[in-house]
């Protein structure tokens, strides 16, 4: 099981052992390279971020858990296959290492998420968006893995094709670096499309907003119209945002933000903007 020149276990022999045919519709692709899987921690370590308590999301067979447990005091798995969340149990229930790991079993868009101090993940690509977007308001650092095209909408600068509102609610919380591009070959099955790895740093202070979830659904809006002006966006998006009175916050907004388009203000426009939206324009309690 370990390479003991490495002292890693194998990530093949890993998936061999969980004894089960990954299932791709539920995103099992699993990393098997182990160049790859060394350097995903030390993305968080070069960065000096708190690895006290990693929180990985999909642990599958556990090769990625197991370069965690090797830098983190404390690693908190969720896994919704029950079959890779019993295996990960015993896979390392023998080790020292298992007063250091907690496996939840469970959709990680629903299961409670502890305190954590960093999340590293090789994510299920299918629920990329919704646990970005669950991850990213605990404002700590993040290491992911993502579809490659993915990963560039998330680090896109206003202006360009890519940019939206996952551009801009990444670049609110935190400055996201694309800092790896990882071939299909690294994973067993291989997926159809190329992966990055993206380290997010919490912004500190971040931009405030009132509501985290209404400032969700506001961009979620005013993007479903991005190529409108933001005064009709706004406007016509309010069952989507909750406004009970758009009118108000066109009206009271600065004009140049309002003649233009959502795909071109920066992530500090949108904080100003949902403020002002939220003070004046009647959100849903
Ligand atoms: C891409 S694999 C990564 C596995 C392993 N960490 C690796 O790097 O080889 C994604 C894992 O997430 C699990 N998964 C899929 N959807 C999930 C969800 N909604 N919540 C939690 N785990 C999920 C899958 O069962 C799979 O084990």
């Amino acid at each position: 099981m370990t390479d003991t020149q490495t002292g890693r276990r194998n990530p093949d022999a890993l998936v061999r052992r969980a004894g089960k045919r990954a299932d791709t519709r539920q995103d099992q692709h699993f990393l098997v390279d182990d160049r790859v899987l060394d350097r995903i921690p030390e993305y968080a370590v070069e960065a000096d971020v708190d690895l006290s308590h990693v929180l990985e999301i999909g642990g599958g067979p556990g090769a990625l858990t197991d370069r965690l447990l090797g830098h983190a005091e404390e690693v908190t798995v969720v896994e919704r296959d029950p079959d890779f969340a019993a295996h990960l149990r015993e896979e390392f229930a023998a080790e020292r290492a298992a007063d250091r790991l907690t496996v939840r079993e469970g959709d990680a868009l629903d299961v409670s998420l502890p305190e954590f101090t960093a999340s590293i993940s090789n994510l299920p690509y299918g629920a990329s968006s919704e646990i970005a977007f669950r991850l990213l308001p605990r404002k700590r650092p993040l290491v992911l893995m993502f579809q490659r095209e993915f990963a560039e909408r998330m680090a896109a600068e206003p202006g360009t094709d890519d940019y939206g509102r996952l551009s801009v609610t990444a670049g609110h919380y935190a400055d996201v670096d694309v800092v790896e591009t990882v071939p299909k070959e690294a994973f067993d099955p291989q997926p159809r499309v190329t992966s990055a790895l993206v380290r997010t740093t919490p912004r500190e202070p971040a931009y405030t907003v009132p509501d985290d979830a209404f400032f969700m659904d506001f961009l979620k809006g005013v993007f479903t119209q991005r190529r409108k002006t933001m005064r009709n966006a706004v406007r016509n998006t309010a069952h989507i945002s909750g406004l009970g009175d758009p009118d108000a916050v066109v009206e009271a907004a600065d004009e140049d933000l309002m003649s233009a388009r959502a795909g071109n203000l920066a992530p500090a426009d949108f904080a100003d903007l949902a403020t002002l939206a939220y003070e004046v324009g009647e959100p849903e309690a």
